[in-house]
């Protein structure tokens, strides 16, 4: 048996200290192991971690073949995932063959008639847009510094909430989105620094359940389960088997269909995971791309320029972007492409688990090995980063350059080598949502703001904050309205301004706004402000809306 190429290791702790060792020398993982298999020469690295083998594949070659094999399909069982999943395994991310197939298929085709990728979910993500540019334009009114990258979290999630519950938005002040970021966040954190020890000794936890981070991330995933719980609760008590509106409507419904069979996956317990697995999966590595995108307009003035240029010719100044524009703007898309190249969230993908006794590159991968005899299986990571940073196929892999992506003529390149979202049957189902959220906040935001360093103040790193999600360190801007630019180009639109301010500092903010929100379909229905909208394009109300919470009362 030929096992895979890798540094010695010791009975009991593997090649645990050797790789710590490497992460201090090397700040990420991700760049340590990359380290380990180029000491070793070799593009498929075994390591012993604890007992367990784990194999990390690198480069483009390597990352297809084992994203395309179906041997390399599972996700491990061991006692960091279940700790993740409550005791159990459940949800989609953390389960493998049949309940992972179907419900993975059913997530899909839900979300797919629920909007994912259509005209309702652009209409969401539009209207979490209006709110950020209100929000932001309150901060470049009072010259205040702003912590943009951190305010797409709520944003994110929100438009992950309407999908999954149906329910409107949760305003910046419910306590529910609260208590969602605040888990989210925090168990990340706990994960982070739980990660190399509780999945290779996991009877740590009984020596220092505090230390481990254990105890707090049993505290914040029963956090967690309790919000969910309560929203499939309300769900169940208003449950009417013609409404299949939202995910957790459409999954109660297949749960009632089901009944009477015993061997159905579809539980309520199911359904806590599959609604973790979507904000887990999803609000952390949107929101943590697009806070690397605005860091890299701060440290790049050039391309923010350049963006910008593109969304006036062709977007205008009338109206916000929408998902439509998308195709018509390559540079914007460019650089969100560039800024997942070379800063992507999610450096490995994985864990997976090798199903059957297999070989890669001559090497021998098993199945499951006796250890002390413990069965354990083979975990296998693969390097996205590697890929994103081959020199060969991308000749300056570590310089922000968004051109890259671009042809001659300027319409945008794909290529093959991109995977911020990786490949084969368990990429990223969230792919079309998270995509569309990036483009349409990005965009919103640049065309509306000018991203500026806070004077006095030395510009942030680029460099990322070391985890198992790449996050920019924390930074400020200042943001500077771009708005006096178009209303010197617009006349019509100064109108509209003092129409929205007059009507505000008269009536005061109707009441069914929603706190601190401003809902467009409601101003239509505001007889003062149909008057004013009368002979003009609707969609300049919804621009004009924003403006008019920007200027001082
Ligand atoms: C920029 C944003 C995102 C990035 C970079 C990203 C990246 C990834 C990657 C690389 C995988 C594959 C893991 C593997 O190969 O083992 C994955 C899986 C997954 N993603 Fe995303 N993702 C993003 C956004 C989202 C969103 C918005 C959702 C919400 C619905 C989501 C839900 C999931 C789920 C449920 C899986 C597991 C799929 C499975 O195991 O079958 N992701 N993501």
């Amino acid at each position: 048996m030929v096992l895979c190429t890798g540094p010695t290791w010791f009975p009991m702790v593997g090649n645990f200290l050797d790789l710590k060792r490497k992460c201090q020398e090397k700040k990420y993982l991700h760049e340590a192991v990359a380290a380990m298999a180029r000491e070793h020469d070799t593009s498929v690295l075994g390591l012993r971690l604890g007992s367990e083998l784990t194999v990390v594949v690198f480069g483009y070659q390597m990352v297809k073949e084992v994203c395309g094999r179906e041997e390399f399909d599972g996700r491990p069982d061991t006692f960091f995932i279940r700790l993740r999943g409550m005791g159990g395994r459940g949800g989609i991310t953390f389960t493998d063959g049949r309940i992972w197939q179907e419900h993975r298929s059913f997530a899909v085709r839900r979300l797919r008639q629920v909007g994912l990728g259509r005209a309702a979910m652009d209409d969401i993500i539009m209207d979490e847009l209006q709110e950020l540019v209100r929000l932001f334009g309150e901060s470049a009114a009072a010259g205040r510094a702003v912590s943009i990258g951190r305010s797409f979290a709520p944003s994110v999630l929100n438009v992950l909430w309407v999908l999954t519950t149906g329910s409107s938005f949760l305003s910046r002040e419910d306590p529910r989105l609260h208590s969602l970021l605040k888990a989210i966040k925090a168990r990340s954190i706990a994960f982070n620094m739980a990660g190399g020890i509780l999945n290779y000794f996991p009877w740590m936890r009984f020596l220092a359940p505090e230390w481990t981070g254990y105890n707090l991330i049993l505290r914040l995933n029963s956090d967690l389960k309790d919000i969910f719980l309560a929203t499939i609760a309300e769900h169940q008590a208003r449950y009417s088997p013609d409404k299949t509106d939202d995910l957790i409507d459409a999954f109660l419904h297949e749960m009632e269909s089901r009944q009477g069979d015993s061997a159905s996956s579809f539980t309520v317990d199911q359904l806590v995971m599959i609604c973790m697995d979507f904000f887990i999966a999803g609000s952390q590595t949107a929101s943590t791309t697009l806070d690397y995108v605005f860091l890299m307009m701060l440290l790049y003035p050039d391309v923010q320029r350049r963006a910008q240029a593109q969304l006036d010719a062709v977007v205008g100044t009338a109206r916000l972007p929408k998902i439509a524009d998308r195709k018509k703007l390559p540079y914007v898309e460019a650089v969100l492409m560039e800024v997942q190249r070379l800063h992507q969230a999610t450096p490995i993908a994985g864990p997976r688990r090798v199903t059957n006794a297999t070989k890669l590159q001559g090497y021998d991968i098993p199945k499951a090995r006796r250890m002390l005899f413990l069965p354990q299986d083979t975990t296998v990571l693969i390097s996205l980063w590697s890929v994103h940073r081959d020199e060969q196929h991308w000749g300056d892999p570590t310089v922000f350059r968004p051109e890259r992506h671009l042809t001659d003529s300027g319409e945008l390149l794909a290529d093959d080598w991109l995977l911020p979202f990786g490949l084969g049957k368990r990429r990223c189902l969230g792919e079309a949502l998270a995509r569309s959220c990036m483009f349409i906040f990005f965009a919103g935001v640049l065309q509306n703001f000018e991203i500026l360093p806070v004077p006095d103040k030395e510009l942030p790193e680029e460099d990322p904050t070391p985890g198992l999600l790449l996050s920019p360190q924390p930074y400020m801007v200042m943001l500077k309205s771009r708005l006096s630019r178009y209303v010197t180009e617009s006349s019509h639109q100064v109108v509209f301004v003092l129409a929205v301010t007059s009507y505000i500092k008269r009536f005061g903010k109707p009441d069914n706004f929603p706190p601190g929100r401003f809902n467009q379909n409601a101003l239509y229905d505001q007889p003062v402000l149909m008057n004013w909208s009368r002979g003009h394009n609707p969609a300049n109300l919804r621009y004009v809306h924003n403006v008019a919470n920007m200027l001082p009362n």
